[in-house]
């Protein structure tokens, strides 16, 4: 079975230079995968695509039997419903005139999706380790961690299948980034993740498997262990040696 399929999409900013190049890559359920590539390399551009912020030059995006079509409203609000997102800097992905209940409300309210909203607001909550207390408070009374936890729980209110993660533990201490991993893990068993990173130790950490990206291609996929025990592309190695890998991560 098949959560999103990315096929043979290719994308440019400008006309002259693919920024992604003929990249697929199939996402299942409950399978987490970690999308690998030095800086520059394409993944912030193909996390945009999946999530309809740019259209593909060329290829297409499947969700289950449908194409993502960004101007399409009545897909994007479905799409939107099981596809998530937390990025990097979580001092600028809150709205800092929003309490954390208006920020993590956000989704049911955009999405009109029925129920208690605050329940829901602080179920999510509490899977990510902050207790319903915090409902009235500002991003700005928060710690980074504390507000990755925020942006967390915004992804998963409305109970998304899969949650795209940018570079989500980049810009955290390294305890503060164990513990983020940790919680990362956990929802893994709950929900599909696409981490996106630079950091190979993290990503071994979290998904069972990887792709490798080099320069807007494809260049190495598999399962995390194998990926990880014998890399087969000379980039994929030099990624690994050149990667500090946190021994507390990799267990
Ligand atoms: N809005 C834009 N306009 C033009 N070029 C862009 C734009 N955004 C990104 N690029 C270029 O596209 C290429 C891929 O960038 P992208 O941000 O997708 O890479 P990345 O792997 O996510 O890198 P990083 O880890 O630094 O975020 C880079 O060469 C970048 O300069």
């Amino acid at each position: 079975m098949t959560l999103v399929s990315v096929e043979n999409v290719s994308f440019g900013y400008g006309r002259d230079r693919l920024v992604l190049n003929d990249v697929s890559l199939t996402i299942r359920p409950g399978v987490s995968i970690g999308l690998v590539g030095e800086s520059g390399s394409g993944k912030t551009t193909l996390l945009r695509l999946l999530l309809g912020l740019g259209k593909p030059s060329s290829g297409r995006i499947q969700f289950g039997d449908q194409t993502l079509e960004a101007g399409n409203a009545a897909f994007m609000r479905s799409y939107r419903r099981n596809v998530q997102a937390v990025f990097q800097d979580p001092y600028s992905s809150l709205d800092p005139r929003q309490t954390v209940q208006g920020i993590v409300s956000e989704p049911l309210q955009s999405l009109r999706i029925p129920g208690d909203h605050r329940q829901m607001v602080v179920a999510a909550l509490q899977s990510v380790g902050l207790e319903g207390d915090v409902l009235g408070r500002y991003p700005h009374e928060f710690s980074g961690g504390q507000r990755q936890r925020i942006a967390i729980a915004r992804a998963i209110v409305a109970r998304p299948q899969l949650v795209l993660a940018d570079e989500a533990v980049s810009a955290l201490d390294l305890s503060t980034k164990v513990r983020i991993v940790d919680l990362f893990k956990e929802l893994a068993a709950q929900v599909t993740l696409l981490f996106v990173s630079h950091d190979l130790g993290v990503v071994a950490a979290l998904c069972e498997e990887i792709v490798i990206l080099e320069r807007g291609r494809i260049v190495e996929s598999g399962r995390t262990h194998e990926i990880l025990k014998s890399p087969q592309h000379p980039y994929t190695r030099a990624l690994l040696a050149s990667v500090p890998r946190m021994p507390e991560l990799t267990t």
